[in-house]
């Protein structure tokens, strides 16, 4: 039998209605309406479309943004200088540099520089510290919306054998810590394996829960696969001019009991979690000035 396909799109669309009430509610009991500063180095064409979709998503759930466009000569110095007036200025209470910066850049010394209580990308060093205690702030959009596709997908997390494939700071690396926690969509025995993991084949297939984060197109075939598993595929790869993940869904998705397809998968959910987030920062921020 085929695995269930996992609709991030449909479930994305589902929690934005909450994310818009909640909204709602804040912006009554308050008076602010929570704010999203977007700041775009350079003309990356995918980087332009993410950030677009990315605010139009705030602009239907009832969340201001501003997107913040600089050239892609632009030095360290401008990019920290733009960083501190975002931090200062008390209308924005989320602040999201889009990935990739320009080479001349150095990436750290600017996330450094967002403030850790805007850091709606859970990027800051405080903020990574917090989630690896497990006392998040913020919790990663990507890794959060994994999880939020197992919860709502039912598959049960506590004791399972999670295997993430991929150890990016962006995904990999917090979604491990997430799932080793204690609490919902977590509790599982988690093994990460990358470029380097020798048998690769033999641990993924002891997933119960395989997560696909290495950005390599169609990389997860069916033989990696445990019949029955759930497949997370976190990959965003342009192959041919389409749009493919980091598993060969067409393969996998005979062998999985459920398998997330891209796009339609993670892609939304991110961008749902960083409204959630940006309401979230609104909110820290009332209760700390
Ligand atoms: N500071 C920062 N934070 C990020 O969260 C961040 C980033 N930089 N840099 C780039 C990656 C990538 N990313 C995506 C978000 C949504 C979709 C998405 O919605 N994808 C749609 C399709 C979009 C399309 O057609 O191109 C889907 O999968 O269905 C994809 C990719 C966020 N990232």
């Amino acid at each position: 039998m085929p695995a269930h396909i996992i609709d991030g799109k449909a479930l994305a669309e589902k929690l934005r209605v909450e994310i818009a009430s909640d909204v709602s509610t804040f912006v009554n009991e308050t008076g602010v309406t929570p704010h999203l500063a977007a700041v775009l180095v350079g003309d990356d064409p995918a980087s332009a479309v993410y950030v677009r979709n990315k605010e139009r998503a705030c602009a239907n759930v009832g969340i201001g943004s501003t997107l913040h466009r600089l050239a892609s000569e632009t030095t360290q110095a401008e990019l920290l200088e733009l960083i501190h007036q975002l931090n200062a200025d008390d209308s924005v209470h989320g602040i999201l540099v889009q990935l990739p910066l320009p080479a001349q850049i150095h990436e750290k010394a600017v996330l450094d520089a967002v403030s850790a209580l805007k850091d709606v990308d859970a990027f800051h060093p405080e903020n990574v510290g917090l989630i690896v205690q497990g006392r998040p702030r913020f919790l990663p959009c990507t890794p959060c919306g994994v999880q939020q596709m197992l919860i709502h997908q039912g598959v049960q997390t506590a004791g399972a054998h999670a295997v993430v494939i991929g150890r990016s700071e962006i995904v990999g690396k917090p979604l491990v810590n997430m799932l080793m926690q204690k609490g919902e969509a977590a509790n599982a025995t988690v093994t990460v394996c990358h470029s380097r993991t020798r048998d690769l084949n033999d641990i993924t297939r002891q997933a119960d829960i395989l997560i696909a984060a290495i950005g390599l197109p169609l990389f997860v075939k069916a033989d990696m696969v445990k019949p029955g598993a759930a497949v997370i595929d976190v990959g965003i790869n342009r192959l041919d001019g389409k749009l493919v993940g980091d598993v060969d869904f067409d393969q996998v998705r005979e062998v999985a009991g459920a398998i997330s397809p891209v796009p339609g998968g993670v892609g939304p959910m991110t961008i749902t979690m960083l409204l959630r987030n940006t309401l979230t920062a609104a909110t820290l921020l009332r209760k700390t000035s």
